[in-house]
Formats: structure tokens, sequence, C-alpha cells
């Protein structure tokens, strides 16, 4: 016999990519009981009952959130602390929320302290996704084989970090505990600066005038596969990028060194260095491979 889901009710709010993923996993797995999607644009919303990934929507944060006794916040990180604000009064005791926001120290900071009492927040962060935006994008084995980082702080509430812990694991992925600072550093490093590199390649080209022509057009492989993340939603990166700006803008310059020292190479004609430099690189990344 079934013993009860992880999760009673889920409200999930802004039902895209990883609401409706997590959604999507949870229910594949009977962990919970009833989803309640929220968020802004109603055909997203709709499209989100028409597909099964909610059972219902609400255009209202503070009725969404009624009973829940999960609240997931996946909206672009700038808009989760005003929205956190806005639910926490109405929270049931016993609640706990959490989120999937790219960034963790200004979210924590901000969130932990509007709980009220009996109710708890847990930061997170799935290291998982796509290029592409909305709850037509989602899928159930989006978390499957990756990581999640959680974010507790010395306040946190040991059960809401086993509900929350256990919700990541029961969709598939590994649990890193981590505080938020380093959270905001590492992720500066592996997913901040690639995309600010990707959109600056694919501008950098685009406004290459030499010609008369838009040579972008004459793209291949490589750079198709180098810039795939240039395609990701430009609302969730601008957020991304102010939200995180200290620790963004330091690895952009720790990456400006790097690519200043390539230059050097390249305009030295240095061929013993040059090969020495791919060949670092790419024994770094065929580990990671
Ligand atoms: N896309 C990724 O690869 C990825 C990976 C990990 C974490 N994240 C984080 O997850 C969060 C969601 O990203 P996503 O890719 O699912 O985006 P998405 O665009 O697919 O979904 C976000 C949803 O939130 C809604 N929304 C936006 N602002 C809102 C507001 N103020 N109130 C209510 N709803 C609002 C949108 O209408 C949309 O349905 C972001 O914080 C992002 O940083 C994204
Ligand atoms: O694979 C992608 O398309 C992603 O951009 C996913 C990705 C990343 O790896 O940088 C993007 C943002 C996140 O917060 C976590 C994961």
């Amino acid at each position: 016999m079934k013993t009860k889901p992880l999760i009673n009710r889920l409200a999930i709010i802004g039902v895209g990519l990883i609401g409706g993923s997590l959604a999507r996993i949870l229910r594949d797995q009977g962990e919970v009981g009833e989803i309640v999607g929220i968020g802004r644009g109603e055909a997203n919303l709709r499209k989100a009952v028409e597909l099964g990934v909610v059972d219902r929507y609400s255009l209202d944060p503070v009725a969404g959130v009624a009973g829940a006794d999960l609240v997931f916040l996946a909206t672009p990180v700038c808009s989760i602390p005003a929205i956190t604000a806005e639910i926490a009064p109405h929270l049931a005791a016993g609640c706990v929320v959490t989120d999937g926001g790219s960034v963790k120290e200004e979210i924590v900071s901000a969130c932990e302290p509007l709980m009220p009492p009996g109710v708890h927040f847990v930061g997170g962060h799935p290291i998982a996704g796509t290029e592409h935006s909305g709850v037509e994008a989602s899928f159930a084995s989006l978390y499957a084989g990756k990581r999640c980082i959680v974010t507790p702080t010395s306040r946190t509430c040991p059960d809401a970090l086993a509900k929350v812990v256990r919700m990541w694991e029961v969709a598939g992925s590994e649990v890193v505990v981590m505080g938020t600072e380093k959270h905001d550093r590492v992720v500066a490093a592996i997913s901040h600066l690639p995309h600010m590199v990707a959109y600056s390649l694919v501008n950098a080209v685009g406004g290459y005038d030499r010609f008369d022509e838009n040579i972008i057009r004459y793209s291949a492989g490589g750079f198709r596969d180098f810039t795939r993340i240039a395609s990701s939603d430009p609302a969730m990166w601008r957020d991304i990028a102010l939200m995180n700006r200290e620790a963004v803008i330091e690895m952009m310059d720790h990456f400006a060194k790097y690519f200043a020292s390539l230059r050097e190479l390249v305009a030295e004609a240095d061929g013993p260095a040059l090969e020495r430099f791919f060949r670092e690189s790419k024994e770094s990344r065929d580990s990671i491979l």
C-alpha cells in the first residue's frame, strides 16, 4: 500500500521550464496530492492544466498558496523576494517554501526572515535546464542524474531541509549542500560566465560589418554548439546578471585575463605556448565528459 505522498498540496509560482518539470516528475513519482499553478500569464497556466502539469491555477499568488504544504518559486530571480513577501503572511504553519532561482545569497537573505512562525524557507537551485522556456518546454526527466544545490543557513529548520532534499532526490537529482556565498561564486563561474561569453560572442559576430552581409548565416557546428545557450530567455538572464552582479563581474574579469593572454600568444605566433594552452584546456574539459 502506498504511503502518503511527500507533498499534499504543491503550489508552484512560475509554471515554466523549471516549475513545470518539477511538477511533472513529482506527479509521475506519486509524491504529490494536488498541484496548483500560479503565475501572470493566463495562456501559459491554461496550457499547464491542459498538459496535466497542474490540476488548477490562480493568477493571485495569495489565493493560490492557500493550504499548500510546499511552495516552489520558479520565476526570474529578481521577482522572488517580492512574491515571497506577498505570500508569506498567508502561509499555513508547517508550510515549506523553497525556490529554484539561479542566485542564492540575496534570495535567501531576503526570504528567510519573511517567514511567519512555523513556516520555513530553504533555498535551492537545480543545476539543470535548457535554452527553452515556458511550460511546453518542461519535461519530467530534466533533473534526472543532475545536481541540485540546496543552501541552508544556521537558522534552517532540519525537517524543512529534509523535505526539500527528499523532493530533489525524488526528482532524480544528487543533492549538494552549500553555503549561499559559495553557491553564487560557483555558478558565476560554471553557468553565468558561459552565458555572458555566449551572448557576447553572438553579438560580436553578428555585429561584424566588414562585409555587406551578416556572416553569422555561415555558422556551422562549432558556432552553434558553443552558442546554444545564447538562445536562453533574455529576461531570466537580465535578472541573473543584476542579482549576481559582483560575482559575475569578478568572473568576467578573470576570463578577460585568460582571453588577453591567449591573444598575446596568437600575436606573438608562439606555437608551443598555444599548443600548451589548448592542451591544458582540452584535458580539463575532457575530464568532465
Ligand atoms: N532555464 C534554466 O536553465 C534554469 C535552470 C535552473 C534554474 N533556473 C531558474 O529558474 C527560474 C525559472 O526559470 P525558467 O527557465 O523555468 O523560466 P520560464 O520562463 O520557463 O518560467 C518562468 C515562469 O514564471 C512566470 N513569471 C515571470 N514573472 C512572474 C511574476 N512576477 N509572477 C508570477 N509569475 C511570473 C512566467 O510567466 C513563466 O511562466 C529562474 O529563477 C531561473 O533563474 C533556470
Ligand atoms: O543547459 C542549459 O541550457 C542551461 O543553461 C542550464 C544552466 C547552466 O548549466 O548554465 C543555466 C542556468 C541555471 O541556473 C542552471 C543550469
